[in-house]
């Protein structure tokens, strides 16, 4: 075809299609600067904090930036893939592109990742591809359950990018997938696994999801909904009651009310309650990170048991599982169809 061009012309790629993992971000490091530069564009997304700038820009500067950076970066030191140098938000993410292009190989689909803040940008991934061809990219928000503080900025974020572009490629994205039957029985498969391994009986299973400030449930976020709905599916395809399987609220920031029951709050009570073996999962995030992993396997373990726990098992997020892929390639799929 090129050489049917006219001089000058300039190079016309072959068509190919585009599918893109999107995840929240993570820090290039555990050092100070590494951390303070992903907070800071973090918590400067009105998505996320939704405080007026006056206020907040004063808070976020002098007080959040100047300590936190430091008590996260520690955090993210006790969980850092140290082979990689990564952390393990961004080693997993990479982990389920690499997959997801294997599985769809052949089929001039071009699959890559990008990150809401930080590396690799979704204005790099997107620009990538479309320099590679792709005139018709798939959004993924790896998200289960929608909030505008992660779908929607997510996808923002995308299309701030598709606003510089002169040729813009066409867009889908990928809706939430908290009450899809697939994803149930992908992760019901994974807890009745999960628990089966275990050395022990839990006398609860906890599905602790991330939380948000109450503020935004009221104002219209569906995320709340969704969570609770994607635990009341869960008890169904498992068969358990809802003695058997609970929901909590994890990582609270900030002095607002967040959804409730809190997770640390629950775990420091259940042992008082004659509730001493427990399995938790986070069924909010498609991939291990700083909140599940040192918030929820690790810091969640140290509340329960010096409350008085016997027992505590962490069951991991889907990641880049058999399971967790064949669920990632049946609504990619899904979502391409009428494109391949
Ligand atoms: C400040 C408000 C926050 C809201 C609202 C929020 C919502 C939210 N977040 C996730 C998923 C992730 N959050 C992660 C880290 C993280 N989240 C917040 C704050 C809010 N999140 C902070 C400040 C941090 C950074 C860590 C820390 O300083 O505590 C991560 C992990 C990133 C990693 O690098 O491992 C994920 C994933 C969801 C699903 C959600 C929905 C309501
Ligand atoms: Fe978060
Ligand atoms: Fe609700």
């Amino acid at each position: 075809m090129s050489n049917l061009l006219p001089p000058n012309h300039p190079p016309v790629p072959k068509q190919k299609i585009g599918v893109v993992l999107l995840n929240l971000g993570t820090p290039d490091g555990t050092d100070y600067w590494s951390v303070r530069r992903y907070l800071k564009e973090f918590l400067s997304d009105p998505r996320v904090i939704e405080t007026p700038k006056w206020l907040w820009w004063p808070i976020l500067n002098f007080f959040i930036l100047s300590v936190r950076p430091q008590k996260a970066g520690h955090a993210y030191a006790q969980i850092w893939d140290r082979e990689k140098n990564e952390s393990p938000l961004r080693v997993i993410t990479r982990e389920q592109t690499e997959n997801l292009a294997r599985r769809l190989e052949g089929e001039d689909i071009v699959v890559d990742f990008a990150m809401r803040y930080g590396n690799p940008s979704t204005q790099s991934v997107l620009e990538k591809m479309q320099t590679a061809g792709c005139q018709r990219i798939l959004l993924v928000p790896l998200y289960p359950q929608y909030s505008a503080t992660t779908t929607a900025t997510a996808n923002d974020k995308a299309f701030d990018a598709l606003r510089a572009m002169r040729w813009q490629p066409a867009v889908r994205t990928a809706p939430a997938y908290f009450d899809d039957p697939a994803y149930i029985a992908t992760l019901g498969n994974s807890i009745r696994d999960g628990v089966a391994k275990l050395d022990f009986e839990p006398d609860l299973v906890i599905t602790s999801y991330h939380g948000m400030p109450v503020d935004y449930l009221k104002k219209g976020d569906p995320y709340h909904c969704q969570c609770h709905k994607t635990t009341r599916l869960l008890r169904e395809y498992l068969g358990w009651d809802k003695e058997r399987l609970m929901v909590t609220f994890q990582s609270r920031f900030g002095p607002t009310e967040w959804l409730q029951p809190y997770t640390d709050k629950t775990l420091g009570e259940l042992p008082k309650k004659g509730i001493k073996k427990v399995a938790i999962l986070a069924p909010a995030f498609s991939a291990d990170c700083i909140e599940t992993l040192e918030e929820i396997a690790m810091g969640g373990k140290d509340t329960f048991l010096e409350a008085g726990g016997e027992n505590y098992a962490y069951i991991p997020c889907l990641n880049a599982s058999q399971g967790g892929m064949d669920y990632i390639e049946t609504m990619v799929r899904r979502e391409l169809q009428g494109w391949v």
